[in-house]
């Protein structure tokens, strides 16, 4: 880069965060501050040593780029009384608005008020916590936008060579935007989250009234053991919400005969929340298997083990011991183990929507992991439940079964996956492979080019995108 010297308005966290990497990389760093005389930046810490502070005045003179590292509440009245000597400047405005403006953005206003200076907004979508602390992560982004092209370059080289990325996002108009990054605080969680929480409220809400009013179950009782149940029954509902819409929009995608028409906007948005719901399956499911590791034992899992009983006669007179293992039996067993495995398939899942593993997965890998690895784990979570429930089935009263939560968490995943067994077979399965290699009903099928058995488009699967809704 033709840049190698550095000027920073402002000493504060952002500043001094921002210093340590360009100095650690070579830069000449110069801070501008109100009192200079009693910065002193270099015995605050040792990376700091090379840096120099001035006032702002004489900063400015040091380099071509200047970063604003002071609130954005003060930018005008920093740079207002110093404009003469910021000709030909490069202004890099890093700031987050404190509270939400309306009108012109900080960037705006600058390039308004400072016609001989290039703007270039950035940097505010990180923090300077990670800046500072970041010094081997190579994957830091920033987003950069500005009317000048120069001014950017100019920008990026200097990002680039404190190991950041540069995504450069247009003209000064679109700050709004990049100022508002941040503020998505929720990040496409607030739907899910919301959605978790209610299926957890039902949950809790009928477990209690099961165990507690229903059955009498001791009020001590309800942390662990009552809180276990609601647990998995939120686990596999979530599970079951997370791949419910992949197959109802392979329906939609058959009745239409076509996969070219947008889904109905509820559809896409659920499509859209289906990583989220599987984190928190995952986590719930996680709470059921530490919960159920916590008191796993014939007091509470009576079914699950081999109980045996000993008789002392009543006329015993000296000490006697007895020897009392009780094993688990084989529902036990099954129970745990189908358990198990539906956990670690779905540990897989939540390693694989890391966003470092998702970036380095090709699409088929991804949608091995998502879907096929993903619905073998629903299977496993189905079975799961299924194994405490169908033994019993026919040895106590219908009606109690339905009532269990067992047999009641477990209805909505088996029809998700009963759903996902039919559209496997032939009379749906084909259909809908043609429909998403580009098939559509009603269009000639010589001029579309499409092979009709449905399979003979392997060979240039590879290349193909990957189908959001397959999975
Ligand atoms: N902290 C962070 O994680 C991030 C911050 N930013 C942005 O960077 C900018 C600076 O943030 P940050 O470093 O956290 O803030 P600080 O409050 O830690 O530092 C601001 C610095 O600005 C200088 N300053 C100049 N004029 C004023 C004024 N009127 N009132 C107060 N300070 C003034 C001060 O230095 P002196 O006293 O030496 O003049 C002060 O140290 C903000 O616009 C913020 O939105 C962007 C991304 C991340
Ligand atoms: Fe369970």
């Amino acid at each position: 880069s033709s840049v190698r010297a550095v000027v920073i308005l402002g000493t504060g966290d952002f500043s001094r965060a921002l210093s340590t990497r360009l100095v650690a990389n070579g830069y000449r760093v110069t801070m501008g501050s109100r009192r200079p005389e009693r910065r002193n930046i270099s015995a605050r810490s040792p990376h700091l040593s090379g840096v120099r502070v001035l006032g702002q005045e004489d900063a400015v003179a040091e380099s071509e780029v200047v970063f604003l590292g002071i609130p954005s509440t003060s930018v005008m009245e920093t740079l207002l009384p110093i404009k003469a000597s910021l000709r030909g400047k490069v202004l890099v405005d890093v700031s987050n608005p404190e509270v939400m403006t309306k009108g012109a953005t900080v960037a705006e206003l600058l390039r308004e008020n400072f016609p001989e200076c290039d703007v270039v907004k950035g940097f505010n979508t990180l923090s300077a916590y990670s800046l500072e602390s970041g010094q081997s992560l190579g994957s830091m982004v920033v987003h950069l936008a500005s009317d000048s092209s120069q001014a950017t370059e100019k920008v990026a080289a200097v990002a680039r060579d404190i190991g950041l990325q540069c995504v450069v996002r247009g003209g000064l108009n679109t700050t709004r935007a990049l100022e508002d990054l941040p503020r998505e605080a929720w990040g496409g969680w607030g739907v899910p989250l919301l959605v978790s929480f209610a299926v957890w409220l039902l949950w809790t809400i009928y477990g209690t009234w099961r165990y507690h009013i229903h059955k009498t179950h001791a009020a001590e009782r309800w942390p662990v053991n009552t809180n276990n149940k609601i647990a998995g029954c939120a686990a596999i509902t979530l599970l079951a919400l997370c791949y419910l819409p992949g197959s109802i929009a392979a329906i939609v995608q058959l009745k239409n005969g076509s996969k070219h028409q947008a889904f109905p906007r509820c559809l896409d948005r659920w499509l859209k929340m289906r990583k989220q719901l599987g984190l928190m399956a995952l986590a719930s499911a996680s709470l059921h298997c530490v919960l159920s590791l916590a008191h796993i034992s014939p007091a509470y899992f009576k079914k699950w083990y081999d109980v045996r009983t000993i008789s002392i006669p009543a006329n015993q007179t000296s000490d006697m011991t007895f020897p009392i293992d009780s094993r688990m039996n084989w529902i036990g067993e099954v129970t745990v183990y189908l358990g198990s495995i539906a956990l670690l398939l779905l540990c897989s899942q939540g390693v694989a929507s890391l966003p470092s593993v998702t970036e380095r997965l090709n699409w088929r890998r991804w949608w091995l992991l998502q879907s096929v690895v993903g619905h073998i784990g629903l299977l496993f979570a189905v079975t799961h439940v299924a194994a405490k429930v169908l033994p019993f089935i026919f040895s106590r009263p219908f009606s109690t079964s339905v009532q269990g939560m067992s047999f009641l968490s477990n209805l909505l995943p088996s029809f998700t996956l009963l759903l996902r067994i039919c559209l496997l077979l032939p009379c749906l399965g084909i259909p809908l492979r043609k429909i998403r290699n580009g098939w559509e009903r009603g269009v000639d099928d010589e001029e579309q080019g499409v092979v009709l058995d449905g399979v003979a488009k392997e060979e240039d699967e590879d290349g193909a995108v990957c189908r959001m809704e397959e999975i």
